[in-house]
């Protein structure tokens, strides 16, 4: 059964909390904090559909909004750079906290903005999308897309805080919640095939019971391997499974008019790195079997043709975990069992095309 509050069986240094309506858990932490100035980022979205349920919370406090536009074509520099303008105009010093309210791209760039200004001062994560409060919030990877490549500049710094309201995901487009989704499934194939059997469909949105207990055991597996390589030396690589081939398939995608979300082209990287692990690893056929009836019938695909390899490949040899001149890929040697540092050397790129080509259904 999976537990419904994460914070008793956690390791992370920072605590990361489910919020009741009150949202008592932050004004405690603000209060212990001693901070000048309170500002909160939200984009169009979580200002709409968010903000007004904390709103009522912070109002002691006095917070200044700063508002970014919303989605994954300005999580760059330039959006950073209005946001860094504008805590210079209003004043921010060390001593300020800025609360990120919205989903990953907001919370991977907020809390680069706050780690960099002035040379870093505090933040706090508030997750509204599912993707967000399943992972991206959790483990302190921050940054920003550059050049093309995602998340090609960012740092690691924990937030000093991570709280979760399960209902803001009440007001997700459906896709979003697939996106997050798509998540889930991967912290099951690499740690947890007991959850495995349970993860065949998403619950219905009203049943918030039964998705806090989701969430809840999804942050544990994450936290569980950011505990203990925080830094992404070995261990957390597995958390990138899905991710070489999802990068890529994501960043091809953004020149055409139908952009993946980042969990659509994460559902299609697992679905090609499951077809390399069942080469490489002897993953059971049984079990590619099983992963492909999780995922094919939920998740659009994207037309092979917008996939030209000779823009593809050289995405792919800039994946963060590669080291000279191989491909180094997280696979999964059964549902639940991840493996990092495979590699595969680029001689060898005609079997991950093979693997594209499966995951495109082409
Ligand atoms: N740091 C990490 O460890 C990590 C992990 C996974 C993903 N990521 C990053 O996260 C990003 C994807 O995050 P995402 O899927 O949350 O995308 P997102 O931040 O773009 O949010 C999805 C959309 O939903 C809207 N939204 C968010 N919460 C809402 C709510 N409660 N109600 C209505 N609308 C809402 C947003 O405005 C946005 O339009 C990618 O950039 C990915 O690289 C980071
Ligand atoms: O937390 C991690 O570590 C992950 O790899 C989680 C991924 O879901 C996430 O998309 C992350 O941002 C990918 O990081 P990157 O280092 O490959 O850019
Ligand atoms: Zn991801």
């Amino acid at each position: 059964m999976f537990p419904n509050d994460p914070s008793n069986s956690l390791h992370s240094p920072y605590p990361i909390r489910f919020a009741q309506a009150d949202f008592q858990a932050l004004k405690e932490q603000i209060e212990g904090g001693n901070y000048g100035q309170l500002f909160v980022l939200l984009d169009e979205n979580t200002a709409r559909d968010c903000w007004p349920i904390l709103a009522p919370a912070l109002a002691p406090y006095s917070p200044q909004l700063l508002q970014i536009p919303a989605g994954e074509d300005h999580k760059n520099l330039q959006t950073c750079q209005s946001v860094w303008t504008k805590l210079l105009q209003k004043g921010a010093q060390r001593n300020s906290l800025l609360i990120n309210l919205g989903g990953g791209v907001l919370g991977d760039m907020g809390g680069f903005v706050a780690a960099t200004f002035k040379r870093g001062f505090d933040f706090i994560q508030i997750p509204t999308s599912l993707l967000a409060q399943v992972d991206a919030s959790v483990g302190g990877k921050l940054g920003i897309d550059f050049q093309g490549l995602k998340n090609g500049i960012g740092l690691f710094q924990f937030p000093k805080m991570v709280l979760i309201y399960p209902p803001f995901i009440q007001t997700l487009p459906p896709e979003e919640v697939r996106s997050g989704w798509a998540e889930i499934l991967k912290h099951s194939l690499i740690a947890d095939a007991q959850s495995w059997p349970q993860l065949q469909a998403m619950p219905p949105l009203q049943d918030m019971d039964r998705w806090q207990q989701i969430i809840a055991h999804s942050i544990q597996i994450k936290d569980h391997i950011v505990d203990q390589d925080p830094q992404e030396k070995g261990l957390r690589k597995l958390l990138n499974f899905g991710h070489s081939i999802g990068h890529a398939l994501e960043s091809l995608s953004w020149n055409s008019p139908q952009p993946l979300l980042h969990g659509e082209a994460v559902a299609l990287g697992l679905l090609a790195e499951a077809y390399l692990s069942a080469h490489y690893l002897q993953l059971p056929q049984k079990e590619l079997d099983q992963i492909e009836a999780a995922i094919r019938p939920l998740y659009p695909s994207f037309p092979l043709a917008q996939i030209p390899p000779n823009s593809f490949f050289p995405l792919l040899r800039q994946d963060k975990k590669n080291e000279g001149k191989t491909h180094s890929f997280t696979l999964i040697s059964a549902i639940g069992q991840g493996q990092f540092n495979q590699s595969i050397p680029y001689t060898e790129e005609d079997r991950i095309w093979e693997a594209v080509v499966f995951a495109l259904g082409g």
